[in-house]
């Protein structure tokens, strides 16, 4: 019922001279793509390129962040709108790297995520634990407080056209793959916050498993009830680990 999702997040990697060769591999896949939706989100200057090199194919593309207002004096960052003109379906939001090395808080994640929206672009809520947090037993509470921060007060859908994605910080970027059974442990547990607030969109929300996935890893995460694909960070720079994990997504839909 929930068509699975893979996106790619580049994070700060590629280059021009790789980044179309890349792209268009992944684009240019034998995939069943009646089975599977992607994005691919590279680093600002690659977006249009990468746009280029995927327009004609299922592949959509986004980028790994923006800025909170619409335009005005903030060197260096990029707005919601311009994203919109180059054709991104996607931006990540609140991804764990922003939130531990850029400082950003579970507000600004919100006023982030509103922007996208505000911009007619899906944004990707990155939601996620630290080691620490989930050794003292606080997993589900800080992920519930991430995703809160979202909602608000529930008095509206805001969930509906957004996608989460749960990245347990410790399987990021380590090689060790949160188990199938810890991953659907808080899949579950985000969709029920937003079944309890809106229980249509709680039922139809995309929800990505993020931390070390690989073409390896993909199927036993991607048959757990409630993980909807995924965010890829390392293994979406390799075109056959990505197009393996499109694969997995796909056999997971049928
Ligand atoms: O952070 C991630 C995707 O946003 C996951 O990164 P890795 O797949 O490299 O662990």
């Amino acid at each position: 019922m929930r068509q699975p999702l893979v996106v790619g997040n580049w994070k700060m990697n590629g280059r021009l001279g790789e980044a179309e060769e890349l792209a268009r591999a992944i684009a240019g896949a034998e995939v069943d793509w009646e089975h599977v939706s992607s994005g691919i989100c590279p680093p600002f200057p690659l977006i249009d390129r990468v746009a280029s090199a995927v327009q004609d194919s299922p592949v959509g593309w986004g980028a790994q962040n923006l800025h909170q207002e619409d335009s005005g004096a903030f060197t260096g960052e990029v707005a919601g709108p311009l994203l919109k003109d180059l054709g991104c379906t996607y931006v990540i939001v609140g991804h764990s790297e922003r939130r531990d090395l850029f400082g950003e808080s579970n507000e600004l994640v919100a006023e982030k995520f509103f922007a996208a929206k505000r911009n007619g672009l899906i944004p990707i809520l990155c939601v996620g634990e630290t080691e620490a947090e989930r050794d003292a037993g606080k997993a589900g509470e800080v992920v519930r407080e991430q995703v809160q921060a979202v909602l608000g007060d529930g008095k509206e859908d805001v969930f509906r056209d957004a996608v989460i994605a749960y990245e347990p910080v410790w399987a990021i970027g380590t090689g060790r793959t949160a188990t199938p059974e810890q991953a659907q442990e808080m899949h579950a547990l985000i969709r029920g916050l937003i079944k309890e607030a809106y229980p249509i969109t709680g039922q139809s929300l995309k929800i990505l498993y993020g931390g070390s996935m690989k073409a390896a890893s993909a199927p036993e995460l991607m048959a757990q009830e409630d993980i909807d694909g995924g965010l890829i960070g390392g293994a979406s720079l390799k075109a056959d680990e990505f197009i393996g994990i499109l694969r997995a997504a796909v056999a997971s839909d049928l």
